[in-house]
């Protein structure tokens, strides 16, 4: 087992339409970047109320329903993750289960809707180079809740870091939200005219990306004004949010025009005082506080809906943005805290598999060696740890008055320029490199201190809290931070990340990875392959094969071998009830299994050592054996010997199926079965 196989394995099962595919309890995804017909009710009863692996893998339901297998323990947590880069296909995986939760549980329209949350994406989600609907904030679903009878009650989203600095500036190929778009493109005219709204071409915000990109239809408009009704928006709230949007825009043409826009600041908001253009010194910031203000309302409005009452059995969702690496693209601060965040994930990630797999053992008391894995935690220490983490300085600079971007370059390099993991530019750039776990990654340190800072005066935000339009009086907490404070988005991901560890750790949570994976029809394997290896899944495949890769409930190991064994006894298996008893009757059937007390007499005066395995139809045996070793001659006379045309004889190294055992465990639970690979026996 190696990459190149792996790589084989998830290609021509891609290309056979097959795009799900286990690796022990993680769940590799590849974006077919087209909708096959697999997430059908027919679809949904097949995989209700059974095990993990016991369908195959070819829908995401099939991971979303190991879900209910658990359901007796109450209180139990689960997470679900979603990771890859961007593109790969995260936010649709996330869609898909929770919308097979909402058909198998029969659930209410409006929790349908938060699971496919069309207000969410017309808001958060915007075209970027790597997706045409990228999502720009995190997501953090908590919890879809069950009542007593088993049906989700409701779900809060939680959104964190949205990307603010998209409503004023997009790079080349990029749009701004799209929510702008299908405003422009669907609202009647008679409300653009109460807004003073234009073509998407007149904006400043809208108009820095070509005019041809810009092609929303009016039917987006229109689903989003059905998703707001469902929702319960008021008519009021409905153009309230309109409201917003357009001053906005007017905002972003400030410079043009500025008289003319001031007017339209004070119709449009509402706002008390009348303000000059002066006083708005920093209008991008303006905007983009105006932005998110809406964006949090908007959130907290859709929670309202759906809050759930009762909590019972919770499964929470992490949907966060895709790590970030191109050479193509400026990467700045938001690429830093978006890899930081999936950096930490991937750390996460090894440690739960680890030590999940370290548990696993040890519950089955099946012996077992310490497997070295490798860590990024030199990475995770780079960029946050205290003092002297590449963010932590950022953090120091950003309270003092005289720092600058070129100030804080420098003090990484001071600290960092013996770091492998760091990397200092050969010219006097203003930049620097980390090797992440997924790749490297340029940052050109630009604007750094300004973002990380964020500051919006308070007399701004008092104006908005004077504002009679409550999307933008609803400043929430902390907004502007308090007595001048900054805020400070470092602390922001130190605290999701940190909760996601806390949490594993402290309330025994299960976590379940779906690991998302973006083809590329020019290059796939290149492609592809770098995902694998930088997503830890071959590391992970390594850490399982080094133990013992299959597992098999007891009666699953007897259903499938019951022909090599007494009848007797799988009726004695049925009969006895204490796990121990069960748990030695395996054992003594594996046993029997490998000596081989009912095969023809010609299989026991075989070298033992060479035979890896057997398999047994009614016509014929197979017997899998080792080549290469000083033993294979004797072997091979010994099966010429043998002349019935229904014994075959096969060269292990020929052949890669799963039923090729060699070493069996028998543990509490389990019978715990590894592969026999050449190498190691
Ligand atoms: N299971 C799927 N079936 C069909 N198409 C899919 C599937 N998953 C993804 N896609 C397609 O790929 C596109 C990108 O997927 P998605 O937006 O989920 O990526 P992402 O990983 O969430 O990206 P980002 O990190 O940028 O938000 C979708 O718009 C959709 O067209």
């Amino acid at each position: 087992m190696h990459e190149g196989a792996v790589l084989l394995n998830i290609k021509t099962r891609f290309q056979r339409e097959l795009i799900y595919t286990y690796i022990g309890s993680i769940l590799v995804s590849v974006n077919p970047y087209r909708m096959y017909n697999i997430y059908g009710t027919d679809m949904v009863l097949l995989y209700k109320g059974h095990a993990l692996g016991e369908n195959p893998p070819n829908k995401l339901n099939a991971l979303t329903n190991s879900l209910f297998i658990i359901p007796k323990v109450l209180f139990c947590f689960f997470y679900l993750l979603f990771s890859g880069e961007s593109g790969s296909g995260k936010t649709e995986a996330t869609k898909l289960v929770l919308r097979y939760l909402a058909a198998i549980q029969h659930t209410s329209n409006i929790a349908q809707q938060v699971c496919t949350s069309p207000l969410m994406e017309s808001f958060g989600n915007a075209k970027t180079v790597r997706n045409d609907n990228s999502s720009r904030f995190g997501k953090y679903i908590e919890p879809i809740n069950y009542n007593f009878s088993g049906v989700i009650s409701g779900a809060i989203t939680s959104q964190y870091l949205l990307e603010k600095s998209r409503i004023v500036f997009q790079a080349k190929d990029e749009r701004n939200y799209h929510i702008f778009y299908e405003m422009l493109a669907g609202l009647p005219s008679q409300q653009k005219r109460a807004f003073y709204l234009q073509d998407a071409e007149t904006y400043y915000y809208l108009n820095q990306v070509q005019l041809h990109q810009i092609c929303t239809l009016g039917q987006d408009y229109r689903r989003l004004v059905a998703a707001m009704e469902i929702l319960h928006f008021a008519a009021e709230d409905q153009a309230s949010i309109f409201r917003v949007l357009a001053s906005i825009l007017h905002l972003g043409n400030i410079f043009f025009q500025r008289h003319e826009v001031c007017i339209w600041f004070v119709i449009l908001f509402d706002v008390v005082s009348l303000i000059s253009a002066q006083e708005i010194r920093v209008v991008d910031a303006v905007a983009k506080i105006l932005y998110s203000l809406l964006f949090h309302w908007l959130t907290e409005k859709i929670n309202s809906q759906v809050y759930p009452h009762q909590h019972t059995l919770s499964i929470s969702i992490l949907d966060i943005y895709g790590f970030e690496v191109s050479d193509l693209t400026f990467n700045s601060f938001e690429q830093l805290c978006i890899n930081y965040a999936n950096e930490y994930l991937q750390f996460f990630f090894n440690r739960i598999i680890f030590r999940e797999e370290q548990e696993e053992y040890s519950r089955e008391q099946v012996l077992w060696q310490d497997i070295p894995f490798s860590d990024n935690q030199p990475c995770i220490d780079l960029v946050a740890a205290k003092p002297h983490g590449i963010l932590r300085i950022l953090d120091d600079q950003s309270c003092f008055p005289q720092a600058t971007d070129h100030t804080f370059l420098q003090k990484c390099h001071y600290h960092h320029v013996h770091n492998p993991l760091y990397i200092k530019p050969k010219m006097p750039t203003p930049e620097f490199g980390i090797k992440h776990y997924a790749g490297r990654v340029t940052y050109q340190v630009h604007k750094f201190l300004d973002k990380n800072y964020d500051q919006v005066r308070q007399d701004v935000l008092d104006l908005f809290i004077q504002s009679k339009n409550k999307q933008v009086s609803a400043v929430p907490p902390g907004a502007g931070g308090e007595d001048g404070e900054v805020t400070k988005h470092f602390m922001v991901i130190l605290w999701y990340v940190s909760y996601l560890f806390l949490s594993f750790l402290l309330f025994r949570c299960n976590p379940f990875f779906v690991r998302c994976i973006k083809p590329n029809n020019l290059k796939v394997d290149e492609l592809v392959s770098h995902q694998l290896r930088h997503s830890g899944i071959l590391e992970t495949i390594r850490i399982r094969r080094e133990g013992y890769p299959i597992r098999m409930q007891f009666d699953v190991f007897l259903f499938r071998y019951y022909s090599y064994i007494n009848v007797l006894f799988i009726s004695l298996f049925f009969s006895i009830t204490t796990q121990e008893e069960r748990r030695c009757l395996v054992k003594c059937i594996c046993h029997i299994i490998f000596s081989k007390q009912s095969f023809p007499t010609l299989v026991l005066s075989l070298p033992r050592a060479l035979i890896v395995g057997i398999s047994y139809s009614t016509k014929t045996l197979i017997i899998y054996c080792l080549s290469g070793s000083g033993d294979a001659g004797s072997l091979l006379s010994a099966f010429k010997l043998h002349k019935s045309k229904h014994l075959k004889f096969r060269n292990y190294t020929q052949i890669f199926e799963s039923h090729i055992f060699l070493f069996f465990q028998v543990g509490p639970s389990y019978v715990q079965c590894t592969h026999g690979p050449v190498g190691r026996t």
